[in-house]
């Protein structure tokens, strides 16, 4: 598996199948920007929600092969799993596409994510066990907290100023060395002492 983080802004997802599973998919999706259709005969009372608020398309029926013509990722989580390889193999070639029943089929799978600010971690098992991958995010989101998404927020600042700095590349690299020095997540005055003395560089 290649990992790769996705702009899911505007992306057409269907889902085929209403249940907790595309409902825990879904959230993900929508606050990712995501444009979500779920099709199925029925749908749990959190999709329907989703679907009377307008957050999401819902289509109260079996797919049909036109439903999947425009989608860019789509996600087999009816609790039939004949019905997910169908839909799996016919479009994995052509999409991306996740079944959530099997492990082995699809051409994805979803790792536990956590965010904060810039920083995204995210932690897969292949499979092996997705409950590990939820505790080994839980015990990181205990360690990066709201102080380490400011550091992160500082780097990006910090690195855009360097990276416009009139000085010899090998310089610039050194800058991005320092700023990863333990000292910068601890202390928010060494953050901000090194952004003053950025300032300073072009007008030597
Ligand atoms: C990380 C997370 C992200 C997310 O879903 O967003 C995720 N599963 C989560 C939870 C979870 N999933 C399952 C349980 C019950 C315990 C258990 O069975 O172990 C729990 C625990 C719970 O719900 O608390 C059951 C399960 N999961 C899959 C199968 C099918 C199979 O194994 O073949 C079955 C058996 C179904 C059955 O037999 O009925 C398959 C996949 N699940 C994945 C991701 C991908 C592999 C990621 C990895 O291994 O690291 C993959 C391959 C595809 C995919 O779905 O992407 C999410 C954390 C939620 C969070 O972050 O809060
Ligand atoms: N990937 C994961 O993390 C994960 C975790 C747990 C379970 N699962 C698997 O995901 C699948 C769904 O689980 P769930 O708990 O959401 O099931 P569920 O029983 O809550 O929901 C199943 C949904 O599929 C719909 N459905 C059934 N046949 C259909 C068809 N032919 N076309 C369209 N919709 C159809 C039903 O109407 C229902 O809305 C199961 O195979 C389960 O084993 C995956």
């Amino acid at each position: 598996m290649y990992p790769l983080n996705i702009n899911m802004e505007g992306k057409e997802c269907v889902i085929i199948g209403g249940g907790k599973i595309a409902y825990r998919k879904t959230s993900s999706l929508i606050s990712e920007g995501a444009m979500v259709t779920i099709i199925s005969p029925e749908v749990c009372p959190e999709i329907e929600n989703l679907a009377i608020e307008g957050k999401i398309k819902r289509k109260k029926r079996y797919p049909l092969e036109d439903d999947f013509k425009n989608a860019f990722y789509v996600i087999a989580a009816t609790n039939d799993e004949q019905i997910n390889a169908e839909i799996t193999t016919k479009l994995e070639k052509t999409k991306l596409v996740l079944n959530a029943s099997s492990v082995d089929k699809g051409n994805c799978h979803v790792p536990a994510s956590f965010k904060k600010g810039k920083l995204l971690l995210t932690v897969s098992t292949s499979g092996a066990s997705p409950m590990l991958a939820k505790k080994i995010r839980d015990q990181w989101s205990a360690v990066y907290d709201d102080n380490f998404g400011k550091y992160v927020d500082f780097l990006y600042e910090a690195r855009g100023k360097i990276k416009q700095l009139n000085i010899p590349s090998a310089r610039k690299k050194h800058l991005l060395q320092e700023i990863i020095d333990e000292k910068y997540i601890d202390s928010m005055e060494n953050r901000q002492f090194f952004l003053a003395v950025l300032k300073t560089f072009n007008s030597c």
